[in-house]
């Protein structure tokens, strides 16, 4: 038996399902693996039980990856599984920051005794008159999973799209409309931008990355939209900007102190991803990412440790060893399976940044002091008897 710990509500229902060999555990500290969303992890008590963790989402700024990484603890995330939900969320921010479309509707309520609303609606339509997104411009900062589907909507819509990404992957530069205008910097993606939404993980060189200067740039009565994380943009900046007319609106997905009492401001409860669909996709993938692992030692989407598969755990045992990437890890390794006159049938080695991991199969069950010797070898981590 296998055991999971779920913190946060994985999906409205509270429906998980691992399958047989599977129990949910209240107490962490007999958990193998946690399934989770955006409880900060900074801090936490992390058991030594724990051997993974599974976020269900895209953004792991709230979870110490390297610290649990030191400890073996393998980190997955869920890429792209809700990205659809919060591309159709952020193309709605940019509708109801352009038609007037809440404050029509706050007036019909407002004037719902009036037994003579028809006539007094076509009166009061003027002074929710907007504009259209076709022709306009709008630039993307980020062209991962969700800003690439932001664009090429953008794109349908008949914006004059630009993007930003000096990291852009392969397969999201494949994806990508041709019609999207990729620039090299972000001070030219804000020039004289209509709309700028950011989709952009929370990290050093991304924090605060829309301040004064960015919000300057763009062309008056911009509008700028935040489904990424609090930190990346400057709120006070953002606040000024709104109260001197020179921003329009801002749609924000974090409600913190300061935005929600910012004026002309749509701020949502981190609301991008909560779509039934996006839930349920993102469940399905971290608890396949974490079985996977936890069965067989395979690791995908990982983002503390290297992609790395040997397909399902077939041979009498099946070792993995997780530790620092430095020079000698598999001489040392492959010495201590030679004194105990191991045969590897197969054995594979992978880094990823300051980790590695290294996983074979034998012909016979390797002896408990063996798997003692493995485990003292400086810069291991940890090793599992997976089989
Ligand atoms: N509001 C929500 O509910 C919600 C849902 C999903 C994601 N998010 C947030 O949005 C972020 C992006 O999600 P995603 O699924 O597209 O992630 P992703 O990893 O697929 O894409 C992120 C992109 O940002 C790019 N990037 C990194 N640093 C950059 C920089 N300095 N300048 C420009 N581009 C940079 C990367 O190259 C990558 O292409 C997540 O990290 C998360 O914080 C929020
Ligand atoms: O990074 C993400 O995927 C989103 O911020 C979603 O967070 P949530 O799982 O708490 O909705």
């Amino acid at each position: 038996m296998r055991y999971i710990k779920t913190i946060d509500d994985i999906t409205k229902d509270g429906q998980v399902t691992f399958g047989e060999g599977y129990e949910f555990v209240a107490d962490a500290d007999q958990a193998d693996a946690i399934l989770m969303r955006s409880t900060d992890l900074h801090g936490y008590d992390l058991p030594e039980s724990v051997r993974a963790i599974a976020r269900c989402g895209a953004g792991v700024n709230n979870i110490p990856v390297e610290e649990y990484a030191k400890r073996g603890v393998v980190v997955f995330n869920s890429p792209g599984a809700n990205s659809n939900a919060v591309k159709e969320i952020v193309i709605a921010m940019m509708v109801l920051s352009s038609r007037g479309a809440l404050q029509s509707m706050q007036w019909v309520r407002d004037n719902a005794d009036d037994p003579d609303i028809y006539t007094h609606a076509e009166k009061a339509k003027k002074a929710f008159v907007g504009h259209e997104l076709k022709g306009k411009r709008v630039g993307v900062v980020g062209l991962g999973n969700v800003g690439s589907k932001v664009a090429n909507a953008c794109v349908q819509l008949g914006m004059d799209v630009y993007g930003y990404d000096p990291f852009i992957s392969v397969e999201h530069a494949w994806a990508l409309s041709q019609e999207v205008q990729r620039v090299a910097t972000l001070e030219d993606l804000c020039r004289g931008c209509d709309y700028l939404t950011v989709h952009v993980p929370s990290k050093a060189d991304t924090i605060r990355m829309i301040g004064a200067k960015q919000i300057d740039m763009l062309a008056p009565g911009a509008v700028l939209i935040n489904f990424s994380r609090e930190t990346i943009v400057n709120e006070d900046a953002v606040d000024e900007a709104l109260r001197a007319g020179k921003l329009s609106w801002f749609a924000t997905d974090f409600a913190t102190p300061k935005t929600v009492k910012m004026p002309n401001t749509f701020v949502t409860t981190h609301h991008g991803a909560g779509t039934l669909e996006a839930e349920a996709n993102c469940a399905d993938m971290a608890i396949s990412e974490l079985k996977d692992y936890l069965e067989n030692g395979n690791i995908a989407n990982s983002v503390n440790y290297p992609t790395c598969s040997m397909g399902k755990a077939r041979a009498a045992s099946r070792i993995a060893c997780l530790h620092a990437n430095v020079p000698n890890m598999i001489g040392q390794i492959t010495a201590v399976l030679a004194k105990d006159n191991a045969n590897v049938q197969r054995m594979v080695n992978e880094s990823a940044g300051e980790n590695a991991y290294t996983m074979f199969d034998t012909d016979e069950h390797l002896d408990d002091e063996t798997i003692e010797e493995l485990k003292r070898i400086p810069s291991i981590y940890r090793v599992r008897v997976i089989k």
